[in-house]
């Protein structure tokens, strides 16, 4: 794909060893109710549904609905986006550290019409300090049908004082914390309602 040097590990940059407690071959479940990526009670969500492959890569899949829309029965390029960081986030959440987006770059290969669903392979590919690297493929309607999406990112790893700080609504009792139960489904890695879910899951 075309990318920057931004998203691409330095020569010889390690990748990590899957965490101890990250499941495998299981549904991950998902990691907040609320997420527009993920989360079983956002109306107009992605409702991506991923599977750890070996702790470290993920495949995931996202059927295009009729709220996804951009041009008239095509997916709309930023949702398009959204599903690959959505499953890029998922590995990063793999491994127990609170990680966010810092760049995103992506290749549209081809028009995603509705009801398409795409099968989309995340996998971190080295993480230096704070920034792991990842990239991610969607192929649409099977598994090995043709690539519609390529993507690749640098997630930043932050504090869990960085959701505490901007994130909101999401530990006041404003029904988020109390959407509760995310992610807690399959056996997978374990849904946060609140920054200070997140604090316990980093640091059981
Ligand atoms: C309520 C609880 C909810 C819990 C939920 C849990 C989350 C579970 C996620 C699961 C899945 C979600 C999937 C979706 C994930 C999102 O969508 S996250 C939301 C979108 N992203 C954001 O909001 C991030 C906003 N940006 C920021 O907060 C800050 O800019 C950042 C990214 C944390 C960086 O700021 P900083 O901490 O001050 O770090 P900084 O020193 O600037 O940078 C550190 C390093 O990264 C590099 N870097 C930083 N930004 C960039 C960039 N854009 N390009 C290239 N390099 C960069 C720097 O150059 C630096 O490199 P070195 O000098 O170390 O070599």
């Amino acid at each position: 794909m075309n990318r920057s040097n931004l998203t691409v590990p330095p020569e010889g940059a390690p990748v990590p060893a899957p965490h101890p407690d990250a499941p495998v071959g299981v549904p991950l479940g998902p990691h907040y109710a609320r997420c527009f990526g993920c989360g079983p009670d956002h109306p107009t969500g992605l409702h991506l549904e991923a599977v750890s492959e070996d702790g470290l890569g993920v495949s995931a899949t996202f059927t295009v609905g009729d709220v996804h829309q951009g041009a008239p029965g095509l997916a709309h390029g930023g949702v398009l986006a959204t599903a690959m960081d959505e499953a890029l986030g998922m590995v990063v959440w793999l491994l127990r550290k609170p990680y966010v987006t810092g760049r995103l770059e992506t290749d549209y290969v081809l028009p995603v019409p509705v009801g398409a669903t795409l099968y989309i392979r995340t996998r971190c590919t080295g993480v230096v300090g704070r920034k792991a690297y990842l990239e991610a493929e969607a192929r649409m309607d099977a598994v090995d049908g043709p690539v519609a999406v390529r993507a690749a990112a640098l997630f930043v790893e932050v504090p869990v004082a960085h959701f505490e700080r901007h994130g909101a609504g999401t530990s006041g009792g404003d029904g988020a914390a109390t959407s509760g139960g995310a992610g807690t489904s399959g056996g997978g890695a374990g849904g946060v309602a609140s920054a200070a879910d997140l604090g316990r899951r980093v640091n059981p």
